[in-house]
């Protein structure tokens, strides 16, 4: 059942928003800075209390109770509500069956000294990377390369992917009868889709490289200038390690680079590469490495290599040896209920896939509706940051703009500041949290020392979008939340794969509305089992902040966890929200910009999940409320245009919104930042003028 349910029909909400305050030294009320207004559970009995703290708060009035009242008041707790908790939709069951998921086993006993590696290699692994034995799916990838075989390699998230493809090509390069040089330019690429996993790629690979000094790797990821990335390339690079787009930028207007010598080709994240977003430029490379060389060793890898993948691979790979380290992928029969029935039907027709979850990872989804979201959120972290400690978390958004307001939002209103440090506050509150926050419109400089700064520290919050979603392998992540449901199952598994990674613990948290309940069906079709968390649960921890309590000092405080103070809580928290938001016209608008790119994005579930998520079933009211904004802006496409026509209607209709917000268009543009080349205008024009000049000289796409 919905918090709040039961608490329906209570009166006289609209007259106390309306009420005007007094402020405590008589000023005269300041317009919109509406503070909390809480309603008693009896008609008549009703209250404006200020913001916590104040010390012009007032207790409810004995007097304003009628006999009867304080008589039943004697016998039940003194219940009060606002309006956060009100009028929220039910909170539905989950009605799913309990399916196995996939298991693989990650760790084999068997140890690199087995395999035919050389032996200063073998030291390197021991010494270096701190590693003895080889996981399962290194020890059925590396002989399959080590002859030469091409291969697709599927085994789940944080499972030793890497090393499964770096020891064999690095085997392979130092052996080689003519000693590499330098100057021959790129032996092997290795394309990868983030900037963050090329460093981190080449990372390992410069480990694996330590006793074998001539074999040069190299990374061209965007965001650094060009120039410095043409002169490495001219000095020579032999494992080249590369974003899809900047290395289409540098075959478009770096004459120097060549690939004469290139024998191998590892797609890592192999699905998200040769997906829409990358089509192009794939087929940009594959034309460049083709043009110059007929053979070639080719390696894709992913957690959720897909059987529409598997035939996209065919463009690129030469007999692969298919290794999947789960089951075979299976073909799900059509699941009896409705539910799951509309669910999985567009899946089916793709087939079904299944994919693996490690073993040591505990998933979770809380039914929250639109209203709490923002103050449930808050709860969630200072739980896990704060009184837990020891946590280190990543949540991910679905917009740039959403994950730059929610960051600076949470670190002013729950980082602490100088309100912790009041005396008499509970030591608890002085417990700074520690927010960072990773998306791709940030400047390559700040997003590298960001990835840096979360890589080393054993605690902290990171907010980001799925940018940080593959590949990242970010020690000690004990949580993630899914603050905004992923598009896709597969991407799912990919963001809760940056947790429990290679036999460590972790947890997942998926925050849906009741609207989306069905999305855990969806899950389930895939063989992915999630448990229920209680949105009241995580909101009682606010009970051990008193930051956030209306209690006046000297008063008796309740002990336990009694809801209504938990409601009352939840409501002074969300009204730091909303007062940190109105606190001036340029936050108002940040959070509208906000609000509006969330919306974008939520048009472009892909459509066998339209049932699921459709802009028709989110309230804009209870949506705005989760970005702090008290009511639901009017001039959403507007912004920031003041004074539009549609300012007078009413209210937003969301037919309208669906017609004038460039949705699709804009949110195509969002996602295509976070995987952009970091090209400079300079870049741009090259890049134009090479495709008028590409246009002219016919170049072949493969089919
Ligand atoms: N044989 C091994 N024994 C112990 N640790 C290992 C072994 N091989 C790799 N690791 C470590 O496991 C972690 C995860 O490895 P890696 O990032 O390659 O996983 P992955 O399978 O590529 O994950 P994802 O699918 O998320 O990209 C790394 O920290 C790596 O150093």
């Amino acid at each position: 059942m919905a918090a709040g349910v039961g608490m329906r029909g209570l009166g006289g909400q609209s007259g106390a928003l309306k009420r005007k305050l007094q402020s405590p030294h008589g000023n005269p009320p300041v317009k919109r800075k509406r503070k909390l207004s809480v309603n008693t559970f009896r008609k008549g009995a009703i209250a404006d209390r200020r913001e916590e703290g104040s010390s012009s708060q007032k207790s409810l009035p004995k007097k304003h109770l009628t006999d009867k009242q304080n008589e039943s008041q004697k016998t039940k707790p003194f219940i009060k509500t606002s309006s956060l908790f009100k009028n929220n939709p039910d909170i539905p069951e989950i009605h799913r069956k309990e399916v196995r998921q996939l298991q693989e086993n990650v760790f084999t006993t068997d140890s690199f000294s087995q395999l035919d590696l050389h032996p200063h290699l073998i030291s390197t692994i021991n010494t270096v990377l701190n590693i003895c034995s080889m996981t399962s799916v290194q020890k059925q990838t590396i002989p399959v390369l080590l002859q030469g075989r091409d291969a697709l390699v599927r085994s789940q998230t944080g499972s030793g992917k890497t090393l499964a493809y770096g020891i064999p090509l690095v085997q392979s390069l130092q052996g080689m009868e003519s000693k590499i040089q330098r100057s021959d330019g790129p032996y092997a690429l290795v394309l990868v889709p983030t900037r963050e996993l090329a460093l981190q790629s080449f990372d390992t690979i410069q480990k694996l490289l330590k006793p074998f000094t001539w074999i040069v790797p190299g990374v061209l990821m965007g965001g650094e200038k060009r120039k410095s990335e043409k002169a490495r390339l001219r000095k020579g690079i032999n494992i080249l390690i590369s974003t899809p787009g900047r290395l289409v930028d540098h075959i478009r207007s770096t004459e120097c680079i060549h690939f004469r010598r290139t024998q191998w080709l590892i797609i890592d994240e192999a699905d998200r590469i040769l997906d829409l977003g990358f089509e192009k430029d794939v087929a940009v490379i594959l034309n460049a490495l083709n043009a110059e060389r007929e053979t070639r060793q080719n390696v894709l890898l992913s957690a959720t290599l897909t059987e529409g993948v598997t035939r996209l691979a065919h463009i690129s790979l030469n007999d692969p040896v298919s290794i999947s380290i789960a089951d075979e992928i299976q073909k799900v029969p059509e699941p009896a209920s409705q539910t799951d029935r509309k669910a999985s039907s567009s899946s089916n027709c793709m087939g079904q896939e299944n994919f693996a979850v490690p073993e040591t990872l505990q998933q979770y989804v809380m039914m929250v509706p639109s209203k709490l979201r923002l103050v449930t959120l808050a709860a969630f972290i200072l739980q896990k940051c704060k009184f837990e400690k020891h946590h280190k978390m990543i949540i991910f958004f679905s917009s740039c703009e959403q994950v730059e307001f929610y960051h600076e939002l949470l670190v002013k209103v729950l980082s602490g500041g100088p309100e912790s440090e009041q005396p008499g506050r509970s030591p608890l509150s002085s417990v700074s949290l520690h927010f960072l926050r990773l998306h791709g419109d940030m400047e390559q400089e700040e997003r590298t020392e960001v990835f840096q700064e979360f890589l080393k520290s054993k605690t902290g919050i990171l907010l980001c979008t799925d940018v940080a979603a593959r590949g990242l392998d970010l020690p000690q992540v004990t949580w993630i939340v899914q603050y905004n449901a992923p598009a896709s199952p597969a991407e799912y598994i990919h963001r809760i794969g940056r947790t429990a990674r290679i036999g460590c613990r972790g947890s997942s948290l998926l925050v849906l509305a009741p609207s989306e309940a069905e999305y855990v069906s969806l899950l389930a079709s895939h063989k992915i089992n999630v448990s229920e968390l209680k949105m009241e649960k995580v909101l009682a921890s606010l009970m051990k902040d008193d930051r956030f309590s209306l209690h006046r000092p000297g008063r008796k405080k309740s002990c336990g966890k009694n809801p209504q103070e938990v409601r009352e809580r939840a409501t002074v928290l969300q009204t730091k929200f909303e007062n940190h938001v109105h606190s001036s016209e340029g936050t108002v608008q940040w959070a509208k910009k906000a609000l509006q790119s969330f919306l974008c994005a939520y048009t472009t579930y892909p459509k066998d999940l339209k049932h699921i998520f459709h802009i028709k079933s989110l309230h804009l009211g209870h949506v705005a409320k989760s970005f702090g904004l008290r009511d639901a802006p009017q001039n959403l496409t507007a912004l920031p245009t003041a004074g539009s026509k549609r300012k007078t209607k009413p209210r937003l209709k969301r037919s309208e919104l669906l017609k004038k917000t460039p949705g699709k268009r804009r949110l195509a543009e969002l996602l295509r930042s976070e995987y952009s080349s970091g090209m400079d205008t300079a870049g741009a024009k090259v890049k134009k003028k090479k495709k008028k000049q590409r246009k002219a000289g016919n170049q072949q796409i493969p089919a």
